[in-house]
């Protein structure tokens, strides 16, 4: 490379650095919890930088939470035992057998991340909302129907979380709860990562998955939508006009900021910064979801 090139390449990320000072000052000790969906999780190589992003935060002195999925393998891991999987509104029609599935699906999803983020010198504890009792749940019925071992979250217990934080861990939770009969029960990660985040005040939720964001008409790429509030985005799901993954996804990024978690976020997860982008940056990218009342 020469030296007029590398002077170019220095000058570019100095300047990108002196753009990101102001909002690394604002987070500075700031709880942010990124859901990290299964459907973002591609390949290893992406894992690794969504890793590596999160490190980043870290070592800026923000405070990173991580819940994440891996429902496309849970899917794929109940096939191989040749179960269907069936889902609704959203949610895995869990049964025993299945929830077992989740359960080591989910495990060792959360170990690889543990892994990385060890790799890369970060500290991190992967655990289960079984660990400690983080995730509390009675069992979820969705319209009167029984959906078997789901979970509804009751109470997140924040000890542990926070015992991990203050000896600069970062906690990499995977979504599994237990009743207080000791149950085991499956949760959508999305709900998980909305009731964390509203437990630890967090200042920021972003959920990272394998779209642009929310597309107000899936088949229309161009219906992006930048910006959307609580009222406008309840009024969609009551009318039934947001389906599949993105359903409990809204619903849980709704309950995430009328519980006064301050910015959540739908970000693009096969995008290499996007998280990095939407925090260090007033670029507005992604789906970002507002209280209202909030003047923008
Ligand atoms: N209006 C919409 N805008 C964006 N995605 C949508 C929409 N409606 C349905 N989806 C689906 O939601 C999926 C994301 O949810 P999901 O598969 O549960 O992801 P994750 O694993 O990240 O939680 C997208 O891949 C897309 O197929
Ligand atoms: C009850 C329920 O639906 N649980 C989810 C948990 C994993 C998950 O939510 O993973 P993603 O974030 O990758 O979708 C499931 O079994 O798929």
């Amino acid at each position: 490379m020469s030296d007029t090139i590398k002077c170019k390449e220095v000058e570019y990320k100095a300047n990108v650095l002196i753009e990101a000072l102001p909002y690394i000052q604002k987070f500075k000790g700031k709880i942010v919890v990124i859901k990290y969906g299964g459907s973002a999780m591609v390949d290893s190589e992406l894992k690794e930088n969504v890793m590596k992003n999160v490190a980043l935060l870290k070592s800026v002195g923000m405070l990173p939470v991580i819940v994440h999925g891996g429902g496309n393998e849970i899917s794929k891991w109940s096939k191989y035992k040749g179960l269907e999987s069936e889902f609704y509104k959203g949610l895995r029609v869990t049964d025993a057998e299945t929830m077992e599935i989740a359960e080591m699906v989910l495990g060792s999803v959360n170990k690889g991340l543990v892994g990385y983020m060890e790799s890369m010198g970060v500290k991190a504890v992967g655990l289960s909302g079984k660990d400690g009792f983080t995730i509390e749940v009675t069992k979820k019925y969705v319209d009167g129907k029984d959906i078997g071992f789901v979970g509804d979250i009751i109470k997140i217990n924040t000890d542990l979380i926070y015992t991990l934080l203050n000896n600069g861990y970062i906690p990499v939770i995977c979504p599994i709860g237990m009743d207080k009969d000791y149950e085991t029960y499956n949760i959508n990660a999305d709900e998980a990562a909305g009731a964390i985040a509203v437990a630890l005040e967090a200042e920021k939720l972003a959920f990272l998955t394998d779209t642009e964001g929310f597309y107000l008409d899936f088949d229309d790429k161009s219906s992006l939508i930048s910006r959307i509030s609580v009222d406008e985005a309840e009024k969609l799901i009551e009318e039934g006009k947001i389906e599949g993954g993105m359903l409990p996804k809204i619903q849980n990024c709704v309950s995430a900021v009328k519980g006064g978690v301050k910015r959540v976020h739908i970000l693009d997860g096969r995008k290499l910064h996007s998280i990095l982008l939407e925090i260090f940056t007033n670029k507005g990218i992604g789906t970002l979801i507002y209280r209202s009342e909030e003047i923008l």
